[in-house]
């Protein structure tokens, strides 16, 4: 391996093992917190998407299209005023990284990455360049990446940053209106622009030395031929750090999806699927319960992303008073129970892989597998199934005669012609219940 080729680099472990990260964006967004909740990232016609955005951090994008409702909603309730009031108007006045990453811990997630500088070119620490654009000179008044990299680490947890190099509302363009938009006429490509980003981005190597360094967007033409060293840098000074796939192809250790879009990433080697608890990473005072993951469904995300091989990076977005929103708060304590009694069959573990089926229907069936056992998590037998569930499996997989419930209820397992019959109460719940074979 060349000393700027990265591609034979070997992947942590630490990474595929971790199975599910924390991901938050704050910023002075979370001060209107504000957006339509349209619908998912790929399920949404990329011609609604940008004028009814349901990302609560796209608001000045949203806002300055002419005829959305952000517009009128601006113009209507905050008088139209500049963005950067809002960065004046966040006071961070009840935020305690500790109790965040005391709940994302409980919660079960062994990284937490970082919003530091989103689209609107506000950094969330003293950013070299920025001058007041940020959250030490202004607003909070205080170096919050610096405050959540202590908090997570001082729980035993990997830091990353998040980092928009792609988008930077600050760097003079227009809104994005369409997609396209967002290749060419709306990102900044110039070689000033490239400067300031590679600047601050080496600096938050240098100050935090990141666990994951999380690039959004793309990254400037004019900045293209800085990377390779850029990585080297990363590299000599995080050796088993992590570079996602969002540096407009110049490299990546792992690749990721976002909610529905790119999903034929979820089939490489390494992927982390994030995704918000609601539709929106940025906190949106306008989402519902009915627009958020229940506990239920967030466990199955993670269950469905880890038995496939793939890392899921959930969002919360907090309020601008630094407060996580009892709504999101209520999900992460829910996974947190869950994960109590039943993350050995995540952390750690690798797809089961072919010969056993898993199931999308009901009953959602979904394999996971460590050196020495085969994990099956089983939610919503019908009624009608009576809590029996035939999972297909080819013979000399596994031994039914070993089956565990990792909630140490009872369970019955039958080797049956064309799998296992497993008989135990509370299959039907949403939340999985776990089953653990020992391997033959
Ligand atoms: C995490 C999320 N990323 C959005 C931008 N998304 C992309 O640039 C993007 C999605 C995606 C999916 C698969 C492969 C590449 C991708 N880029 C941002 O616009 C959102 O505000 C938020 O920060």
């Amino acid at each position: 391996m060349g000393d700027l080729d990265f591609r034979g680099r070997q992947m942590p472990a630490w990474f595929p093992d971790a199975k599910f990260g924390v991901f938050v964006h704050w910023g002075a967004y979370s001060v209107p917190a504000w957006a339509e909740p349209t619908g998912e990232l790929g399920a949404v016609d990329p011609e609604v998407w940008f004028a009814h955005n349901p990302y609560a951090e796209w608001y000045w994008n949203t806002s300055q299209i002419e005829g959305s409702p952000a517009h009128e909603h601006h113009r209507t309730v905050h008088g139209g005023l500049p963005y950067d009031t809002f960065l004046d108007a966040w006071k961070a006045e009840l935020f305690d990284p500790a109790e965040w990453i005391d709940v994302f811990a409980r919660a079960g997630a062994r990284y937490v990455v970082v919003t530091t500088k989103h689209h609107d070119g506000i950094a969330l620490w003293d950013a070299p360049g920025t001058g007041t654009r940020n959250t030490v000179r202004r607003g909070p008044h205080r170096d919050l990446v610096a405050d959540l990299a202590a908090a997570v680490r001082a729980r035993g947890l990997r830091f990353g940053v998040y980092y928009s190099g792609g988008l930077d509302w600050h760097a003079g363009r227009r809104a994005v209106i369409r997609h396209e938009d967002l290749i060419d006429e709306c990102r900044p490509h110039d070689a000033a622009y490239a400067a300031y980003a590679l600047r601050q981005v080496r600096d938050l190597i240098d100050r935090y030395r990141p666990d994951v360094l999380w690039n959004d967007i793309g990254w400037p033409d004019a900045g293209m031929a800085d990377l390779p060293d850029l990585f080297a840098h990363y590299y000599a000074t995080v050796p088993d750090g992590v570079v996602n796939d969002r540096w407009d192809g110049a490299h990546a250790d792992y690749l990721t999806s976002e909610y529905q879009a790119n999903r034929q990433n979820e089939t490489a080697a390494h992927w982390e699927q994030c995704r918000g608890i609601g539709l929106s990473f940025g906190y949106n005072r306008n989402e519902g319960p009915e627009h958020l993951l229940d506990p239920a469904g967030a466990v199955r995300q993670l269950v469905d992303v880890a038995s496939r091989g793939g890392n899921l990076l959930l969002n919360v977005g907090p309020k601008a008073d630094g407060t996580l929103p009892g709504e999101q708060r209520t999900v992460l304590e829910g996974i947190a129970s869950w994960m109590a009694g039943h993350g050995g069959a995540v952390y750690a573990t690798r797809p089961l892989g072919p010969g056993a089926a898993p199931s999308d229907g009901a009953p959602w069936i979904r394999w996971t597998r460590d050196d020495r056992h085969a994990f099956a998590f089983l939610a919503d037998v019908p009624d009608s199934a009576r809590d029996q569930v035939v999972l297909k499996t080819r013979p000399g997989l596994l031994d039914p005669a070993t089956a565990v419930r990792l909630d140490d209820l009872p369970v019955r397992a039958d080797a049956v012609p064309d799998g296992i019959l497993a008989t135990s109460v509370a299959l039907g719940t949403p939340l999985p219940t776990v089953l653990r074979f020992a391997l033959l």
